[in-house]
């Protein structure tokens, strides 16, 4: 990964911001990065610019091959038929090879550009599945979408674009200026007095139009931040009726975008108009020289046109690289934002010398031992706590609303580390084993479990071709999922979707429990269901859950008290801490927090009951 090795000095996952401040240092380390990428295509860019070499001579002698015939030819009177014919061929040559050359210059520059774009891509994304939680916790998913697509095409705009303006045009500008001067170098200097003259006003220009492109992208994206937004709480903008504010929201935004955009193009069209007049001006200015030089016959009349073909062609490579300026300056931004991400080192990293496990072997005994953790590293959520788990045993975990609960699971599952204390699997601290063991070791089945795009089978293998689909069948009869398949239009084959697929948080638990049955994990983590699951769907849960998690280590976090009534011990969480444990018997004697909990579960439910 050379975007990781050439960052050495890099920051700890907290210390990296998301905001757009962007340091030169920053700029030029991320430049050099990106720079790395292009080693294995050296020999096309060098092809790319030799291919570009041809391509321009020939299209630069064209003028210079009518400035022969008509001076060595038509106005010498010599009216000679065949080296007309042998200019004129040559002319059509020149024009075959420019074209040949210019295709080979395009084709070979899009190949090393989209490779190196695609592989950074692939390595972006590689990084990103390897963060940590807490790097997720920071990062909005709708900033990652836009490094991986858009910062990515950035990039290859820069090399398609950039990097071609800068060898083309300034090849062009070189070639231009030195055929120039051959043929005249008193007009050609008087030229050059105009290039500084038409280079600054360009690049005045530019910086104006620079400000109205920024704008108009600034509006842009908080247009699209506010389609994501809206997309992703659709369902709360409907409950509560406020889709008429929505609506106005949106209208203010994109009459905002329109007034930006619209100001972007009448300053890039009075650009454009601008340098054409002063390119006519020139030219007019020249041919009032020149003509003045051929009337008193101190020059050629087909060195005034050749020279005046020059100076027209001289005016769009000045204007392409202006042009430029906006790709470099967002490709430098993009390139500083990959770099930024590349940069971010997993907080939980693995172990020098991580120990394998072999799973047939592991009992799933669990050791929370005198643990502190905190999201932030000085405000603890958990403190000096201490949790024996027997292997095979079922654990119920209750409490109030943010008491950590779900953090203690994290922790087990290493998406954070604790920051004092240990958390141990069969007497070994889970930070010496490696990742890949611990992921196989512990099976999660989350309240709202993702699905991914792909049908039910590849959906519990989760894409894993070495597992059969009869296991998978298996898998979901065992685990009674088959009645919920029955209901579905394809059986195993429908097409399933992270949020599309009508199915609710029970029937999704469904399909986790059967992704537990395929994978063996000898640990299982539920985080129940709190969506109000009708009482098929939860009588199905009930009964996957007795039969997956027989022979496993399982810690329910409960919502609703029925699950875990029959757990063998229940562990009550209040701020952090544990507060009470004990069977559902013991904690319901003890009159404590449990059984006020209880005691609340069983009048909502008669409530809910007398109500229906
Ligand atoms: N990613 C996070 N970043 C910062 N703080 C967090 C994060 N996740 C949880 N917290 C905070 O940590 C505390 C414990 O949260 P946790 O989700 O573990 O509680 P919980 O008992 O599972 O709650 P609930 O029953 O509501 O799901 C809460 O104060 C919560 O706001």
């Amino acid at each position: 990964m050379q975007m990781q090795k050439a960052s050495k000095s890099v920051k700890p996952e907290e210390e990296v911001n998301s905001s757009n401040t962007v340091s030169k240092a920053n700029r030029r380390a991320a430049f050099k990065a990106i720079l790395a990428y292009t080693k294995p295509f050296r020999f096309t860019f060098l092809a790319v610019f030799f291919c570009t070499l041809l391509a321009i001579s020939a299209d630069l002698l064209q003028p210079y091959l009518m400035k022969i015939i008509i001076d060595d030819n038509l106005l010498a009177g010599k009216n000679d038929f065949r080296a007309l014919v042998i200019v004129g061929a040559i002319y059509v040559g020149l024009s075959i090879i420019g074209l040949t050359f210019s295709y080979f210059q395009s084709n070979l520059l899009q190949y090393a550009a989209q490779s190196i774009v695609g592989r950074i891509r692939k390595e972006l994304f590689d990084h990103i599945t390897k963060l940590s939680m807490s790097f997720f916790d920071r990062f909005s998913s709708g900033s990652l979408v836009t490094h991986v697509s858009s910062d990515t095409e950035a990039l290859n705009q820069f090399f398609t674009q950039v990097f071609l303006s800068l060898v083309r045009d300034g090849m062009t500008l070189l070639f231009i200026t030195i055929l120039m001067f051959h043929l005249d170098p008193v007009l050609a200097g008087y030229s050059m007095i105009l290039l500084p003259i038409i280079a600054a006003i360009a690049i005045g220009f530019r910086s104006y139009m620079r400000k109205t492109y920024q704008m108009a992208r600034a509006q842009l994206s908080r247009l699209i931040g506010f389609v994501a937004e809206n997309l992703a709480g659709m369902n709360l903008i409907q409950a509560f009726h406020q889709e008429k504010e929505q609506e106005s929201y949106f209208s203010e935004r994109n009459h905002k975008y329109l007034k930006a955009n619209l100001r972007e193009i009448r300053t890039n069209v009075l650009f454009n108009r601008s340098f054409d007049i002063l390119g006519n001006l020139s030219i007019a200015f020249i041919t009032w020289l020149g003509g003045m030089a051929v009337f008193h016959k101190q020059m050629e009349f087909g060195v005034l046109y050749a020279f005046i073909t020059y100076i027209r062609q001289f005016f769009q490579p000045i204007n392409s690289i202006t042009q430029q300026w906006n790709t470099l300056q967002s490709a430098m931004v993009s390139m500083e934002r990959l770099w930024r991400v590349f940069s971010v080192k997993p907080i939980v990293q693995e172990a020098e010398s991580p120990r394998n496990i072999d799973l047939s072997k592991v009992k799933g005994e669990i050791e929370y031992d005198h643990i502190r953790f905190g999201y932030q590293e000085d405000r603890p959520i958990i403190s000096n706590l201490d949790l024996h788990i027997g292997a095979g045993q079922m654990i119920g975990i209750v409490g109030t609303t943010g008491a950590g609960k779900s953090s203690l699971m994290s922790l087990l599952c290493r998406m954070y580390d604790v920051q004092e204390g240990s958390i141990k699997i069969d007497g070994t601290d889970i930070r010496e084993i490696s990742h890949a063991s611990l992921q196989r070791m512990i099976g999660l089945v989350q309240q709202e479990p993702f699905l991914y795009s792909g049908s039910l089978i590849d959906n519990v293998r989760l894409f894993d071709e070495s597992i059969s689909r009869e296991e998978v069948i298996e898998a979901c009869q065992f685990v009674g999922a088959e009645m919920l398949v029955e209901r579905m239009q394809n059986g195993y084959d429908t097409h399933l979707s992270e949020r599309g697929s009508g199915l609710s948080a029970g029937e999704r638990q469904l399909i986790s429990f059967a992704r537990i049955v395929v994978f063996k994990p000898k640990i299982l983590i539920l985080d129940e269901a709190t969506a109000n699951l009708d009482s098929q769907t939860e009588q199905w849960v009930q009964d996957a859950l007795q039969v997956v998690s027989e022979g496993r280590t399982t810690l329910v976090i409960a919502h609703r008290l029925s699950t875990i009534m029959q757990a063998d011990r229940i562990i009550v969480m209040s701020q952090g801490r544990i507060i009470e444990q004990g069977t559902h018997a013991q904690l319901i004697k003890k009159r404590g927090l449990y059984e006020r909990l209880y005691s609340h579960s069983m009048g909502k439910l008669k409530a809910d009951s007398s109500v229906s």
